[in-house]
């Protein structure tokens, strides 16, 4: 049986306007973020910083990862010793950009599954329009889904929207961006109430593009060197 770990908090900060944001504050997570907003930090130093922001911010985010015991032998004697469930973790990045977080994640669960889901904002609507899904099994298992942006928030939550449709409920499910909009939160938390946003940043606003300020521009064409 797991243990109950529900009383253990990951270390975040609350804000009361956003009760479904938790703000990851760690120094290192905060100079990271900085130093990927510059718009004179070439593609190969934004690809590392985010899959190094993201095992940072993974390591805050799987505190309340479910433990279970398992007799081990130390050289000594045999023991109960705890250990994460770790083969009942999906990554799921929405690409394109979400697969500059998922390295991180893999680097402190190397059993974890990953699943993908191809979404891209029409530039007119803003909406998303999907292009491909590819899941793993639903099955007890916790979902982590990634995407440095969260923008309108309508591309999460039809990400989530996706999931749902897959069998996995809200409760399953965890959102970790870089920098999140109040826009993006406010429309992710009347889609999904349930789901927990994990985000190294709370920015100002989106602009008249929606794209989010002052933010870092496209993760996707920034991450991939597109334009
Ligand atoms: O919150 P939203 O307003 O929906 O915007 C956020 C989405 O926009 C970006 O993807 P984009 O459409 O640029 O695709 P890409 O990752 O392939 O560049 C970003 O990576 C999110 O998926
Ligand atoms: O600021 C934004 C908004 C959407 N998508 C991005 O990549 N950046
Ligand atoms: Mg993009």
């Amino acid at each position: 049986m797991p243990d109950d770990t529900s009383t253990l908090r990951t270390p975040s900060v609350h804000n009361p306007d956003f009760p479904n944001l938790h703000l990851l504050d760690h120094p290192l997570i905060q100079h990271k973020l900085s130093l990927a907003r510059r718009i004179d930090t070439p593609t190969i130093q934004f690809r590392r910083l985010l899959k190094e922001i993201s095992l940072l911010m993974g390591y805050e985010i799987t505190r309340t990862l479910p433990l279970e015991h398992h007799a081990i032998d130390t050289p000594l004697e045999t023991m109960q010793a705890p250990m994460i469930q770790g083969k009942k973790v999906a990554v799921v990045a929405i690409l394109r950009a979400g697969l500059g977080m998922t390295s991180g994640l893999h680097e402190l669960m190397p059993s974890a599954r990953e699943g993908h889901i191809g979404l891209y904002r029409d530039p007119e609507t803003k909406r998303p329009v999907e292009y491909l899904v590819k899941l793993p099994e639903p099955e007890g298992r916790l979902f982590i889904l990634v995407d440095p942006m969260l923008a309108t928030g309508h591309s999460a939550a039809y990400a989530i929207d996706v999931l749902n449709r897959h069998g996995v409920a809200d409760a399953n499910i965890r959102f970790m961006a870089l920098v999140a909009a109040p826009e993006g939160l406010a429309v992710l938390r009347e889609a999904h109430p349930g789901v927990p946003v994990y985000a190294a940043a709370l920015d100002r606003e989106l602009d008249d593009h929606a794209y989010i300020r002052p933010g870092l521009g496209d993760a996707g064409d920034r991450l991939f060197g597109t334009k």
